[in-house]
């Protein structure tokens, strides 16, 4: 079943996605009690930031558009921790099996922006419509496109199968040949075993490059994938499982420490429908590092009403049983790993933006989920237009968060001018507890009950707090100074 803008296409050879939405309450799963990524230092990292960015899909260079610059002003405007860094197979590797280190260079040289800003980054080897090769008018060299985008021009086995041009981008997926592309990748037709090996050994080769880069906490294994004749549980528990079980085999082997993020087909769950992803195991040595990386675009979204009457009650509904899944395959599935909210967004300009903005980030805050939003690219749905003016996306992501946790969230909220955290201190963790606010919150200095300061900088605005070790949960009240 292909779900595009509002409306339903049942693509003929496919089976439709299996799983119905779950009419009330959970979707079997429990609610989860969070687990978090940690730092070095071992605190649990709220993660708050964007991915970045869309404009690398077509680069010939495979970089964003995105200056030093842009993320000083981001980081300024927001107090951002964290990037989704979208990186392409094509790039990674143009030939079969040899490996652009000087692509792995301008990727670290991206990285070590973040790095001296404070982020952590998680590399998403990005796909749509699986390569810019799928057409040749959308390919701009070797799989760089802005149809398709993601993997070489080598590894696009199309069989002569035509893709005629389409008016929405979504509907080259269920096109003949892009259906074959992506048959042959999963090997579902036989032919082709190899590809999914070259995918491995390509993230291997990125992992060796960031084993011992802390600011890179994660790999994201694939961006929104699809089964192509395989749909639903049968390819989630199938193909798709089997790759990231082989991908994260072969990560292990060069990187111990960074955390595999798998994500579940896009088609339905990025809707709501509950996903079919079954258990990755992580064999390395200690905690279990897998990730789970799904994405939420509600469909009713699309209507047009954005977050309003009915769009707004059947979007409600969407996140509800979204966030079933979630809990269900994070908490039981995949054994009580953390969630990434890898994607969301929308328009801006729609009605009730804002609103719905909060919503998501509410409910990402209850799951102890780390959010990307989607995307920095200038425009309505990001931060801001290709002017540099701001959309309300600015002042609505620029809340006051705990950012790096010394011990375990229970839970925590806040106000541009208030946070309260309550966590359970980990005696084995020195590091401070670390908190944003924002300016517009907190123009002088600071109050806080429940803790120590241990430092304000109005400059990074970055407040630093210690507890007694002995404490059991403790609840940490943050106010501007009286
Ligand atoms: C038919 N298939 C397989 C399909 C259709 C639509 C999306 C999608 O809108 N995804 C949401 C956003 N995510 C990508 C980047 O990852 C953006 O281009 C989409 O807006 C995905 C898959």
């Amino acid at each position: 079943a292909l779900i595009v803008a509002g409306s339903l296409i049942l693509g003929g050879g496919i089976a439709a996605a299996e799983g119905s939405l779950p009419t009330s309450g959970s979707a079997g799963g429990t609610s989860m009690s969070p687990s978090y990524l940690t730092d070095d230092a071992g605190r649990s990292l709220i993660l708050r930031g964007f991915n970045t960015a869309s404009s690398a899909k077509s680069a010939p260079d495979g970089m964003p558009k995105f200056t030093e610059d842009d993320l000083e002003r981001e980081h300024a405007d927001m107090g951002t921790n964290f990037v989704r860094f979208l990186i392409s197979w094509r790039s990674v590797e143009p030939e079969p099996g040899q490996y652009d280190q000087e692509y792995l260079d301008r990727v670290e040289d991206r990285v070590s922006w973040y790095a001296e800003r404070g982020y952590k980054v998680m590399l998403d080897m990005h796909q749509d419509v699986y390569s810019g090769a799928i057409t040749p008018e959308g390919n701009s060299g070797n799989g760089a496109g802005n149809i398709g985008n993601g993997a070489p021009a080598w590894a696009t086995y199309m069989d002569g199968l035509p893709v005629s041009p389409q008016d929405r981008w979504e509907l080259y997926y269920i096109q003949p040949g892009v259906m074959r592309a992506f048959d042959n990748f999963w090997n579902t037709t036989g032919q082709h075993p190899e590809l999914v090996e070259h995918y491995a050994n390509a993230w291997q080769a990125v992992a060796e490059r960031f084993a011992g880069n802390d600011t890179v906490v994660a790999y994201d294994l694939m961006n929104e994938p699809w089964g192509g004749s395989l749909q639903g549980p049968a390819f989630e528990g199938g193909p798709l499982a089997a790759l990231y079980q082989r991908t994260t085999n072969a990560i292990r082997e060069v990187d111990q420490d960074s955390w595999v993020c798998v994500a579940p087909q896009a088609v339905g769950v990025n809707q709501g429908v509950p996903s079919g992803l079954t258990k990755i195991n992580d064999p390395r040595a200690g905690e279990q590092r897998i990730a789970y990386c799904p994405h939420l675009y509600p469909l009713p979204l699309d209507l047009g009403d954005g977050y309003s009457g009915l769009s707004r009650t059947l979007t409600d509904a969407t996140i509800d049983t979204w966030r079933d899944s979630v809990e269900h395959i994070a908490g039981n599935v995949l054994g009580g790993v953390p969630a990434i909210l890898g994607e969301f967004g929308l328009d801006t300009t729609l009605p009730g933006a804002t609103d719905y903005i909060d919503r998501v980030y509410t409910t990402a805050r209850e799951l102890g989920a780390g959010v990307s939003y989607w995307s920095s690219d200038p425009g309505p749905w990001g931060p801001y237009l290709p002017d540099g003016t701001q959309t309300l996306l600015v002042d609505t992501l620029n809340k006051p968060y705990p950012r790096a946790v010394a011990g375990t969230p229970t839970e925590w909220s806040s106000t541009v001018d208030r946070l309260q955290l309550t966590f359970t201190p980990n005696p084995a963790v020195t590091a401070p507890t670390e908190i944003y606010l924002p300016e517009s919150g907190f123009p002088g200095g600071v109050d806080v009950a429940g803790a120590d300061i241990v430092n304000w900088n109005p400059q990074s605005r970055l407040l630093t707090v210690e507890t007694a070790d002995d404490a059991g949960p403790v609840t940490v009240t943050v106010t501007p100074a009286g």
